[in-house]
């Protein structure tokens, strides 16, 4: 199967439990929620998308043949060392990643020595072999992945409270700042709910502060 990817680069994982980690992004192309169209964007499940995921054209993205040449890909952009103090680590998101990711392509990444995250909005079966699953529900879209290793809500989002997910298999829970126009307001809402209600904490787009991708 080919693959579809909008681009492929390294920086840190802005977001979540594992925030600071030097991380691979595959962005796949494509989500189920919404076109990526922008005359679209008010008809569509998720409409606070912060991110252009439409087509292959971004920094290391394309059309990959095969799961060894993505993984080749991927490998490549980590660049650096790949010792026992410094396993990579990939960040597959998108877009909603588990629309391709598949075995063959999770059986390649580890030949290539990497951890696999994923970020997936959760209305898809993820596939054996991840080694982190953050789910991300969206109010509108039913949520078929109910454990993982962090649920990270984006908040507020009215149709979904985080009561509705509290009792879910996770080992993180993760309240997201809704960013747009209102992100100040949003994180301020965060931050009061965090502190009424421990079990979750604060998750700050933290790339988006200090001017990385
Ligand atoms: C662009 S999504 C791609 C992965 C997957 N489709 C998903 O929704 O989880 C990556 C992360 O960004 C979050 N996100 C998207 N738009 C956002 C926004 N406007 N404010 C805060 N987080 C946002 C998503 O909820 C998800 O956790
Ligand atoms: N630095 C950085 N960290 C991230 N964590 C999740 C992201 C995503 O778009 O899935 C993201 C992103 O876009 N950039
Ligand atoms: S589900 Fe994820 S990629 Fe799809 S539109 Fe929503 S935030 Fe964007
Ligand atoms: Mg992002």
């Amino acid at each position: 199967m080919a693959y579809f990817v909008k681009e492929i680069y390294y920086t840190l994982q802005g977001e979540g439990t594992q925030v600071g980690r030097p991380a691979v992004f595959c962005r796949f192309s494509r989500c189920n929620l919404w076109s990526g169209r922008e005359s679209q964007r008010s008809q569509a499940v998720c409409q606070f998308c912060d991110t252009d995921f439409v087509g292959t054209d971004g920094p290391g993205g394309g059309r990959f043949p095969t799961a060894k040449a993505l993984a080749e890909a991927v490998r490549t952009a980590w660049g650096g060392d790949t010792d026992e103090h410094s396993k990579p680590y990939v960040v597959c998101t998108g877009g909603e990643p588990l629309l391709q990711l598949d075995e063959p392509a999770i059986i390649a990444l580890h030949e290539q020595g990497f951890a696999i995250g994923v970020e997936t909005n959760g209305t898809q079966k993820a596939p054996e072999g991840l080694d982190w699953i953050c789910v991300s529900p969206k109010a509108a879209a039913p949520l078929m992945l109910t454990r993982g290793d962090e649920l990270k809500l984006v908040y507020p989002q009215p149709l979904a409270p985080p009561e509705r997910f509290q009792d879910l298999a996770f080992d993180h829970f993760l309240l997201q700042p809704l960013d747009g126009p209102d992100r100040d307001t949003n994180t301020a809402l965060t931050v009061d709910y965090c502190l009424a209600h421990p079990q979750w904490r604060l998750s700050l787009q933290t790339h988006k502060y200090i001017g990385i991708r």
